[in-house]
């Protein structure tokens, strides 16, 4: 599983090794800027080419990308290229390794202050290196720095415009949180780059906030650092936050999931394979449940049933067929059908109303403890894990009920271990309006408030797993175990925001759960499946087909 960096842990893990001797600052300097020029040519090979010119611009800072930006410059014009150098700063006042390769870039080339930049410089430039910040910005990028790079914007329209390389984040991007760091409106029009090369794991900021379109595509160079959780383990002096993971399509994480997802093969009849519970909202309000219904069907809930108001039965009935119905009239009804012990997951939300017989019907499903509850096919796992509390149903909390948590305290008091809420940004505020406030408030200083920390900071409170969905859905559960689902780069599907998309996910996290997955698990899982899903349908996608797709992705993974 591809893990995601803060700032201070990228720090920890480069001291750790340098402290322990294995390799030098200079020596990691030199592999950042090597990993850099590799990860150019690659991108465009016919920057590569021998007997033309090629002419850079490198934008360096004050601190270690600048020092980055110095080897690059050097590699360039090893290569044959004409390169020009700026810097902001002092160079009296650049760390060590920096000051080094600012002397050794000196050998052979000059450095210009920056003040004296001019947007002539860009005409018949290849590349731009923006090696202004990286990891290390605590403040708002300064406007010397904004400028030049928007002007190689403006000439990237040019013929044989340049292209625009940030080294380990875009300038001016907050690594931990995705936020633009900055102090006026200046920031809301920065664009960015065309190609991000970071160093050694991605880091939290590239898959977050404005991160997904600033960084515009994104390479990791190897610079030779280990892994992640050797340090962790060896704890060199420093006790890092849990380690944030990504999900994405590497392979391990695929063989994983098809693991999991293939477990369930070997039972028998429907109802090994869990039994989950929909309940919808009155008459004309049923699409929603139906949605989340197919859902949870089609990723594997042996037997799915959805409960409506009697008046709402007729028009549900002609819409289903391998889903069963049933009638719930009041909260009552609710508990008794709850009596059966082979419902063991359950999903309210979608459609189902604001009034005060649904906000009985919440209580009564969150009240509920049933002793002798079948927790799955995946029973095992699911007495080991942290939400595996016995006789807790678990339930899916989305849409309507989310404005009833936000309303009551007492509600959102009943909120247990095995919840999971799926708010969008707008539920979020409303649940949290604390987080969502610090959330929202400019960002003017590094490291900032992420959505990370809101998500944690939520699960905490509510007790239970949180999915904050949006293009980089963040899931957490309150003991700090936090991944992001980030429907961007290489999984891009923006055509998932579409009505009833969310009905959908509710449905699928449902199954999961009717599967006998943990909340932490199954949110991860139904998140991943929605945007694979989404990748393999396409363009023109409505809700309606994504549970559609499901069989496709599955034979993929080998389930
Ligand atoms: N040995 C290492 O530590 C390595 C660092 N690497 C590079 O080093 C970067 C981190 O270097 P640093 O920690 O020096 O940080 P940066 O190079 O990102 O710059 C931070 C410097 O600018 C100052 N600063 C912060 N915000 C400012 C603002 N708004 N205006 C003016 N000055 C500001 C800081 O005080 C600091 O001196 C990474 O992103 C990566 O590019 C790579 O070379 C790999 C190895
Ligand atoms: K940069």
């Amino acid at each position: 599983m591809t893990e995601l960096l803060t700032a201070a842990q990228m720090r920890a893990i480069e001291k750790a090794a340098i402290d322990a001797g294995e390799v030098t600052g200079l020596e990691l300097m030199e592999r950042a800027g090597q990993g850099v020029v590799d990860a150019i040519f690659e991108e465009w090979p016919a920057l590569r080419r021998v007997g033309e010119t090629h002419r850079a611009v490198v934008l360096c800072g004050p601190g270690n990308n600048g020092g980055d930006g110095f080897v690059v410059a050097r590699l360039l014009k090893e290569a044959g290229w004409e390169v020009e150098v700026f810097l902001y700063g002092d160079p009296k006042k650049l760390p060590p390794d920096a000051k080094v390769n600012y002397e050794r870039w000196g050998q052979t080339g000059v450095t210009i202050p920056l003040s004296e930049i001019r947007r002539s410089y860009y005409q018949g430039a290849g590349l731009v290196i923006d090696a202004f910040f990286g990891t290390g910005l605590a403040r708002p990028l300064p406007l010397e720095c904004s400028i030049p790079i928007r002007d190689a914007y403006i000439n990237q329209d040019q013929p044989n415009g340049p292209r625009i390389v940030a080294l380990d984040v875009p300038s001016g991007l907050c690594a931990d949180s995705g936020f633009f760091l900055h102090d006026d409106d200046d920031g809301r029009n920065w664009i960015g780059c065309h190609l991000t090369v970071t160093f050694h794991q991605a880091k939290l900021g590239h898959y977050l906030e404005r991160g997904l379109t600033l960084c515009a595509r994104i390479i990791k160079a190897d610079i030779g650092l280990p892994p992640i959780d050797r340090r962790w383990v060896r704890g060199k002096g420093f006790v890092p936050p849990l380690p944030v993971a990504l999900l994405s399509s590497d392979e391990k994480q695929l063989a994983g999931l098809g693991n999991r997802l293939g477990k369930a093969k070997h039972k028998h009849h429907k109802y090994s394979h869990g039994h989950a519970l929909i309940l919808s909202g009155g008459v004309g309000k049923g699409g929603a449940a139906r949605l989340a219904a197919r859902g949870a069907l089609r990723i594997g809930a042996g037997a799915v049933t959805l409960g409506a108001p009697p008046a709402a039965l007729i028009e549900n009935a002609a819409q289903l067929n391998a889903i069963m119905l049933t009638a719930f009239k009041d909260a009552d009804s609710l508990t008794e059908t709850l009596q059966d012990k082979r419902i063991n997951a359950l999903c309210l939300g979608p459609g189902l109303g604001l009034g005060a017989r649904e906000k009985e019907l919440i209580v009564a499903a969150l009240d509920q403890r049933s002793p002798g509850l079948d927790p799955g096919p995946q029973t095992q796992a699911a007495r080991r894990g942290p939400g595996s509390s016995p006789g807790l149903r678990p339930i899916v909390l989305d849409a309507d009920v989310l404005t009833h948590l936000a309303q009551d305290d007492t509600l959102f008091g009943k909120l247990h271990a095995k919840c999971i809420l799926t708010p969008h940004a707008g539920e979020f505020a409303r649940l949290f309006p604390d987080f969502a406030e610090k959330l929202n408030a400019p960002a003017t200083k590094g490291p900032a408030y992420s959505k990370v920390d809101a998500t944690r900071d939520a699960a905490k409170r509510a007790g239970c797993v949180v999915l904050f969905k949006g293009p980089d859905t963040v899931i957490a559960d309150p003991s700090g175990r936090c991944s992001i689902n980030a429907s961007v780069y290489e999984r891009s599907a923006p055509w998932l925001a579409t009505a009833g998309s969310g009905d959908v996910l509710a449905g699928f996290i449902t199954g999961l759960l009717a599967r006998g997955f943990q909340p932490m698990q199954a949110a991860e899982t139904g998140a991943w499946l929605h945007t694979e899903c989404a990748l393999g349908f396409g363009p023109g996608l409505i809700a309606e087909d994504i549970p559609e797709e499901l069989p496709k992705v599955f034979q993929k993974l080998g389930v």
